[in-house]
């Protein structure tokens, strides 16, 4: 399909259901990855826009066009947004190319995949009209009993830069959904689309105030958003670092965060694999995807002794088969990383990794035919001991580091060494050892005989430091709802005869 030019929409902040230029009027630029030139700019919102924000949010939930809305009504706003995302596909897929740095392919099924997500949470905004009041039976008679799931109210989203229009409908689609109004701050380091969602939004008629779309930098703009007092809840995914500020700055007023961390997530590879060439490319998927910037990489291959040469030998030849060029280009299966900082922190670890006694057995710097733009080989790691940095610290990169073993009980050790807990992956033909497995895996995701594929239905999340909380599925819309309990005292002409009476007046 030929992949249309573009021209980058300038826009401004999006609060109140339109364009509003940011208080103190700065702008950040748009950098293309892919040749390092600055393409356009974007609002820089400071706390004055937060807090200007979250007051239109909270009028839109005091407001009946949409604080009084039903499942079903909000069900069709989210139709038509992504009815309207679908008709723009091809150009947002290029506008998410030339922002982030992913194959136009990769982007364009991402927009696929936001089409499908705000259809999906659609049909649940209907479902939970009649799942709205719940009865609790109780022991007595004297009492009745219900439950009622409301919005939440007003919840400020952070999302980063590797899936940009995708991580913000992860979030968008569902807190819609439950009726609550948003306040969203998407990663700096790309967010065209997510105003082009702003866009779309206004379009179909979204009351004001149920989305507002703020960009800008973290601690000017995303901090605000965490200690605004009249924000009820955060939901992030981004760094572990972050999050960590992130929850600390919540605690303070005792506000609910969900944090979708890192990973350093395992992938074991068993003698027994089906075909070694399947394997292998699963393999590389797992970690090259996306440009190796994936929250659920499977960058640490644990590999049988027995079948390690062979299979290493087969992913090189696999690897050296992948086609790094610019993202534009049709076929293009791995990009630049997003930034100079990230370029510079991956080239950073790989030569740590060097430092440190491990073999860099393919890639480890740019690609040599590309003079600009932040591209990283796709690199493989050998001869790496648990106690090196690229064991132990997600990397964001096309870096996948490999250690071998010889029986179940070292695998599973091996698997489960990482301070993250976010997905893991077994390559076996034996479905009982791949069951031992996925009890044994100490996290929230995991793949049997694949690694990656993401799909809008199942939960998403992890445990240990890559976060809490579950997106996708009915799950992610529990983030958005408070749970009230409603309990009346069904026989109010009866005294409840606790106390004793005083005499008669
Ligand atoms: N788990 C994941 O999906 C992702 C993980 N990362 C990891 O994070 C590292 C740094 O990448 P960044 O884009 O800088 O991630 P980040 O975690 O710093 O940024 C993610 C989002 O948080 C916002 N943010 C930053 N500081 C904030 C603060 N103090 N309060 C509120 N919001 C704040 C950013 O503006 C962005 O929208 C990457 O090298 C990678 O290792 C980055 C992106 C996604
Ligand atoms: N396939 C989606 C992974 C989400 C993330 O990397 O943040
Ligand atoms: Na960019």
């Amino acid at each position: 399909m030929a992949i249309p030019n573009i021209r980058i929409p300038t826009r401004q902040l999006f609060i109140d259901g339109d364009w509003r230029e940011p208080v103190k009027k700065n702008r950040l630029p748009i950098i293309n990855p892919a040749t390092e030139e600055t393409i356009g700019d974007i609002p820089a919102a400071t706390a004055e826009d937060v807090d200007i924000a979250v007051k239109a949010a909270r009028r839109a939930l005091r407001r009946d066009d949409w604080g009084s809305t039903t499942g079903a009504q909000r069900a069709k706003y989210l139709r038509a947004i992504a009815a309207k995302v679908q008709e723009r596909r091809p150009e947002l897929a290029t506008l998410e190319t030339i922002d982030n740095g992913k194959p136009w392919f990769e982007a364009a099924s991402d927009i696929d995949d936001v089409v499908a997500c705000f259809e999906y949470y659609a049909d649940l905004a209907e479902a939970l009209d009649s799942k709205k009041k719940t009865e609790v039976k109780l022991h007595l008679d004297s009492f009745k009993s219900h439950v009622l799931r409301e919005p939440l109210g007003v919840v400020g989203l952070i999302t980063p830069w590797n899936y940009p229009l995708l991580m913000t409908t992860w979030k968008v689609a569902p807190a819609l959904a439950a009726g609550c109004a948003a306040v969203l701050k998407p990663s700096e380091l790309a967010s065209i689309t997510s105003l082009e969602l702003g866009e779309i939004c206004r379009e179909v008629g979204l009351p004001p105030g149920a989305l507002n779309i703020l960009t800008g930098l973290g601690h000017e703009a995303g901090s605000p958003l965490v200690s605004h007092p009249d924000v009820d809840k955060i939901a992030f995914t981004g760094s572990g670092p972050t999050g960590v500020k992130i929850m600390t700055a919540a605690a303070q007023l005792v506000k609910p965060v969900t944090l979708e961390l890192g990973g350093k997530s395992p992938i074991v590879v068993f003698d027994d694999v089906h075909d070694l060439d399947i394997a292998a490319e699963w393999t590389l998927f797992g970690c090259f995807w996306t440009n190796g910037q994936i929250c659920s990489a499977t960058s640490r291959l644990i590999l049988q002794d027995t079948i390690a040469p062979k299979f290493l030998d087969r992913l090189l030849e696999w690897t050296k088969n992948i086609k790094i060029s610019d993202p534009l280009e049709e076929d293009c299966k791995l990009g630049p990383v997003i930034s100079r900082g990230q370029y510079e922190k991956v080239l950073k670890f790989i030569s740590t990794a060097k430092s440190e006694g491990a073999t860099i057995l393919y890639g480890g710097d740019r690609p040599q035919h590309l003079k600009k733009g932040y591209y990283v080989q796709p690199t493989i790691i050998t001869d790496v001991d648990k106690s090196m940095e690229i064991w132990k610290e997600e990397v964001f990169g096309p870096v996948l580091c490999v250690k071998t073993f010889k029986t179940e009980e070292e695998a599973i050790e091996l698997a489960n060494d990482t301070k993250y807990g976010l997905a893991s992956a077994i390559m076996s033909k034996d479905l009982e050892r791949c069951e031992r497995f996925t009890k044994a895996f100490q996290s929230g995701i995991v793949w049997i005989n694949c690694s990656q594929p993401c799909f809008w239905q199942p939960p998403w999340g992890g445990k240990k430091r890559s976060g809490f909380g579950r997106e996708l599925g009915e799950w992610s819309l529990e983030n958005y709802l408070n749970i009230k309990q409603v309990t009346q005292y069904a026989t109010p002409d009866e005294p409840w005869a606790f106390y004793k009476s005083p005499s008669k007046l």
